[in-house]
């Protein structure tokens, strides 16, 4: 379990995060929602031990990593992915190696287990014939999934998705939702994902989250999220507007 404990992130005086709480249960995949600069992110890189809070503890599976050394962290680290926003691939490595690269960096795997474990993870992702390309040469949507295949090179117990779906076409955004389901699915692993594409969100999520001004506003099961009658959070599934408000059919 991911349990984050009066968590307080703060620059200066810029308060992000305000003493928050958060239990993501295992296997279950939770949605992060929020305005643009709520702290979605930070809270993933708090996850992940590349950014410690202010105050307040992260403890993964009862472990309390903000007091981690690095070499601590890596340990950590080998049981999750994350899927980064931008993808983040090497671009001067081919789509085999970028997928590799974690398993030639901290296992000791042979070369020849590592080829089978790249293959394999490049089939799940649907990308069997792209081993060779360059990052340079796919579209946003294939780099969106060797970054889950290289997120899942090493069979993390938990992913963790910055806006998986962003910049796709709506196809490609289902593509990825639907791997991500599979994910869980198949491998029961814990996920946690930062969008803001709601149908995304509403389609992959067992419960979501929505921060406001530094805190959670709502943290519900799926339905319970959607069928909210806090105005705010409808307000922001529905992008600012009311559904009622919108064009009405002609
Ligand atoms: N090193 C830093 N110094 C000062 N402020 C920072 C730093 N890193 C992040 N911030 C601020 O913290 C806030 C939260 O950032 P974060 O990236 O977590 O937001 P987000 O909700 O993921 O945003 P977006 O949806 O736009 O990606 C932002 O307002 C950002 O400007």
């Amino acid at each position: 379990m991911i349990r984050l404990q009066d968590v307080t992130v703060a620059y200066g005086n810029r308060v992000i995060l305000d003493h928050i709480n958060l239990d993501i249960r295992d296997g279950e995949t939770l949605t992060i929602l929020g305005a643009s600069g709520s702290g979605k992110s930070t809270i993933l890189r708090l996850i992940i031990g590349l950014q410690r809070p202010t105050d307040g503890k992260i403890l993964i599976n009862g472990e309390d990593i903000t007091v981690y050394q690095e070499k601590q962290l890596d340990e950590v680290r080998m049981h999750m992915g994350m899927v980064f926003q931008y993808s983040a691939l090497f671009d001067s490595m081919t789509v085999g190696e970028n997928v590799a690269f974690g398993l030639r960096q901290r296992t000791h795997k042979s070369e020849e287990e590592i080829q089978r474990i790249v293959w394999e993870k490049l089939h799940l992702v649907g990308l069997d014939d792209s081993m060779a390309m360059l990052p340079n040469n796919l579209s946003g949507g294939m780099k969106k999934r060797v970054s889950l295949a290289r997120a899942i090179a090493m069979d993390p117990e938990i992913i963790l998705y910055d806006e998986p779906t962003a910049g796709l076409d709506p196809l490609r955004c289902m593509d990825i939702n639907r791997l991500i389901l599979s994910m869980q699915r198949h491998f029961g692993v814990t996920s946690v994902v930062v969008t803001h594409d709601m149908t995304s969100a509403f389609y992959i999520s067992d419960r979501l989250a929505l921060l406001q001004d530094g805190r959670f506003r709502l943290v519900a099961p799926r339905e319970e999220f959607k069928n909210t009658d806090d105005r705010e959070v409808q307000r922001f599934i529905h992008g600012g507007e009311f559904p009622e408000e919108g064009r009405k059919a002609t």
